[in-house]
């Protein structure tokens, strides 16, 4: 019997009320499920990235504010929760939603009087948070399916040729994700389709994580490496670019997995539409500029130096690429500006990627 929720998500309660995660370090290899049991076990599992993608990030911050107040004392939780909070602030940079997340969490225990009530004011908001995940995921699934629709009226019956950079689907959300959303809806709506997936040095999150993703849905996809996009688009076999994105500013600039930026200067130069998938939870309006306002994470030099995976025999190895002692960097996300972006796909529908363009679906952020 599978140890997974059907429908298939990324985090869950058990029956026991436990936490519990698909572990993203050890996929496509093996299908694990974790528990996470402590703010310090969710703190390492966003850290080390074995639940990532911005959506996924605030959610499981979330349990493990909810987590903290189970195990604080009952004299002292305030001081406790407020601790919790700023220690799962740093677990990551980039994404937005952890940081909204965490500060949602603090307005539930900060209305609360007793340890006994912020427990079930926690509980309450982090379920909440996982709900309107899904909920956004599959309308942004609606609206983008439409823009797909669009694309394939126009290609007499061939497939829609997406590319996609990281993994901003299922994996990084709850449910649905943001890109996958719109193909899977596109899919059952019986629109052919075929995705270009990315590798995504060095994480891999593309090879590893979207593959799997895709195989489990039955996407038709194809893996390419990371540099392979722009000879495609060259030749006529990209329709649309459809990525994610882990902070989006007030004026339309998106900080997405490293290497998006890139992307888009080629389809720029194509012709090609450069969509951007999101959840209103990663957009920060409180900045403007992204190139300057973002701050972008720089992880360990030796996920770079290092590769890992299964070996002929089945063995999982990681093995070094490069010479002992080369130096490296790592630099998580970069920022493409919003000149370069055709259009924001967002639960509340289609934008182009500009101020007045997200004000005019969210008013009351102006
Ligand atoms: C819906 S997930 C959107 C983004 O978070 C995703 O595209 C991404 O860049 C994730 O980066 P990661 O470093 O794997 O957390």
């Amino acid at each position: 019997m599978s140890v997974l929720p059907q429908p298939l998500r990324t985090l869950w309660l058990n029956a026991q009320e436990e936490l519990q995660v698909i572990n993203q370090i050890v996929l496509p290899h093996k299908v694990q499920v974790e528990t996470l049991s402590t703010t310090q076990e969710v703190y390492w599992a966003i850290r080390n990235m074995l639940v990532r993608g911005a959506p996924l990030i605030g959610a499981t911050a979330a349990y493990g504010i909810w987590l903290a107040a189970k195990a604080a004392p009952e004299n002292d939780w305030k001081n406790s929760l407020a601790l919790a909070h700023a220690y799962l602030r740093d677990a990551r940079p980039t994404a937005v939603n952890l940081s909204t997340c965490l500060d949602r969490m603090r307005a539930a225990w900060q209305a609360c009087y007793s340890r006994a009530e912020a427990i079930q004011a926690c509980r309450y908001q982090a379920d909440a948070i996982v709900k309107e995940d899904i909920e956004i995921c599959f309308q942004i699934g609606q609206h983008g399916l439409k823009i797909i629709e669009e694309i394939a009226a126009r290609k007499n019956g061939q497939p829609v040729q997406i590319l996609t950079h990281c993994n901003a689907g299922m994996m990084g959300c709850i449910r649905w994700g943001t890109i996958s959303s719109p193909i899977y809806q596109a899919l059952a709506k019986g629109i052919k389709l075929h995705v270009w997936v990315d590798e995504t040095r060095p994480r891999n999150q593309g090879s590893k994580l979207t593959a799997w993703e895709f195989e489990q849905h039955g996407v038709p996809h194809s893996l390419i490496v990371d540099n392979a996009g722009g000879h495609l688009m060259q030749h006529q076999l990209v329709d649309m670019v459809l990525v994610g994105t882990d902070r989006t500013t007030r004026e339309g600039d998106v900080a997405n997995k490293i290497g998006t930026y890139l992307k888009a200067l080629a389809a720029k130069d194509n012709n090609i539409p450069f969509y951007v998938a999101l959840p209103s939870t990663t957009i920060d309006w409180s900045i403007n500029d992204g190139l300057k306002e973002i701050p972008i994470e720089e992880r360990d030099s030796e996920e770079v130096r290092f590769v890992d995976g299964l070996t002929e025999n089945g063995q999982y190895e990681k093995v070094r690429i490069c010479p002992e002692n080369t130096p490296a960097r790592n630099y998580g996300f970069d920022v493409t500006p919003a000149r370069l972006v055709t259009g924001l796909i967002t639960e509340r529908g289609f934008c182009a990627a500009s101020r007045e363009g997200l004000e005019g679906l969210f008013p009351e952020k102006k």
